[in-house]
């Protein structure tokens, strides 16, 4: 498992043990532990500010684009005088007795802060360490993530009016990274599905549905083929919608759920999606695509102590070091961070700011077909939050 490859700090080994053994009283508690996108919602953000009136957050720049599109988000919350401090960690890993580990002090700053914005971080194909992604993920028990993707007024696409939600199940799944050779030439990789982290955001999903007003959750999933794993999600699905009258609930297999999506995804506004890892992760790059591209989709992984809010997208080695990226998957993460700390003026001052830029459409980075360097769009949004 990953999370024993970790030489975790004494906050996230309580994280972890907590994964182990939780009772009903915390799931129940975890499942009011989220951020929405649009802002009517605060989680249970247990931060404090201090002496000088400001929180501090973890950041953590990431690779590629990272340290470009952070930049960015820090120029515009200095602009908007956000009362946060940034706390920069580095997660390069270390080898220590053959396993990947997360430096102490960025484990440490997280478990401080309870947030943190993270830029992506990029994962060697085959050999190498494990993503560090999923290790983050892991350690802190950050059970759902979740990801909104809206369309973006006067940006057009072959669809208008999208306002999708995935909810995707975050620590096991196809993601548990429990592979091995059975001899040459075979190899097994395991999905794990277990009850405790399957009803964990299930239960949220409903929770999350009721509270910002999308009456259906669906689930999606290929419980045809994998009849226990899939089965296992898709029962205890059932069994929670008992608990949620309020909530309409039916289910989807993903193939079809990729069909309809791209030929009509209106009919998906008013549900909440809910989904195994490899799902979600698969489906919200489609949802992007919808809408636009990577560039605009943001994302949060929720725990029941800390949460890390990051963009939906990887650390693009493409375009990387260009001043190419788009920001706004990040700054759009940034303020869901926004809302789950109840800084709800600044994140719906820099969000009006930013839909202002997009619509203007007269500093738009190269993704969505401008000219602009990520630093010219970045300080157009400035501008708008002047104006
Ligand atoms: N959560 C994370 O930190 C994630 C990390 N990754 C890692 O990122 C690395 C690269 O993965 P890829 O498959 O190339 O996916 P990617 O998401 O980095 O890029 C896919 C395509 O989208 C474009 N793109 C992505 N973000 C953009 C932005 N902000 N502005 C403009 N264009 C953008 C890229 O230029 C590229 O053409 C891999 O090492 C992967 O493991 C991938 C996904 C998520
Ligand atoms: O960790 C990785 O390398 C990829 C993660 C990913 O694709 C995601 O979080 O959407
Ligand atoms: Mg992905």
């Amino acid at each position: 498992m990953l999370a024993r490859n970790l030489r975790a700090a004494p906050a996230a080994r309580q994280c972890l043990r907590q994964l182990s053994r939780p009772t009903f009283a915390q799931q129940q508690f975890q499942c009011k532990g989220y951020a929405t996108a649009e802002g009517d919602k605060v989680a249970k953000f247990k931060g404090q500010k201090g002496s000088d009136g400001k929180y501090t957050v973890t950041l953590i720049e990431g690779d590629g684009i990272g340290p470009e599109i952070a930049q960015s988000v820090k120029d515009i919350y200095s602009a908007a005088n956000v009362p946060i401090k940034w706390e920069p960690v580095d997660v390069t890993p270390t080898l220590k007795d053959g396993k990947t580990v997360i430096p102490d002090e960025a484990i440490d700053s997280v478990t401080r802060n309870y947030v943190a914005l993270k830029g992506p971080l990029a994962t060697p194909v085959g050999k190498g360490h494990v993503s560090l992604n999923l290790t983050l993920r892991r350690t802190f028990n950050l059970f759902a993530n979740v990801r909104p993707c809206k369309s973006i007024a006067g940006y057009k696409t072959p669809y208008d009016n999208v306002n999708t939600v995935l909810i995707r199940e975050n620590t096991e799944g196809e993601y548990s990274g429990i592979e091995h050779v059975v001899v040459d030439g075979v190899v097994q990789s395991i999905k794990l599905i277990t009850r405790e982290a399957s009803e964990r955001v299930l239960r949220f999903a409903f929770q999350y549905a009721q509270d910002v007003g999308k009456p259906k959750v669906r689930v999606v999933h290929k419980a045809t083929i994998m009849k226990m794993s899939d089965g296992l999600f898709l029962n205890l699905a059932r069994d929670i919608a008992k608990e949620y009258p309020n909530v309409e609930f039916d289910a989807e297999m993903l193939d079809n759920t990729c069909l309809k999506m791209v030929t009509d995804p209106i009919p998906y506004n008013d549900k909440v999606l809910v989904m195994p890892n490899l799902y979600g992760d698969i489906l919200s790059d489609l949802c992007a695509g919808l809408i636009g591209g990577l560039g605009l989709t943001p994302s949060g992984n929720i725990g029941d102590e800390c949460s890390i809010f990051e963009a939906v997208h990887g650390s693009a080695p493409d375009i990387a070091g260009k001043g190419l990226a788009n920001p706004t998957a990040l700054l759009l993460s940034s303020i869901m961070m926004l809302q789950h700390m109840g800084l709800t003026q600044n994140a719906s001052s820099i969000e009006q700011a930013i839909f202002k830029t997009l619509a203007e459409g007269k500093a738009l980075t190269g993704d969505l077909g401008g000219k602009a360097k990520t630093h010219e769009y970045a300080d157009a949004i400035i501008s708008n939050l002047k104006a």
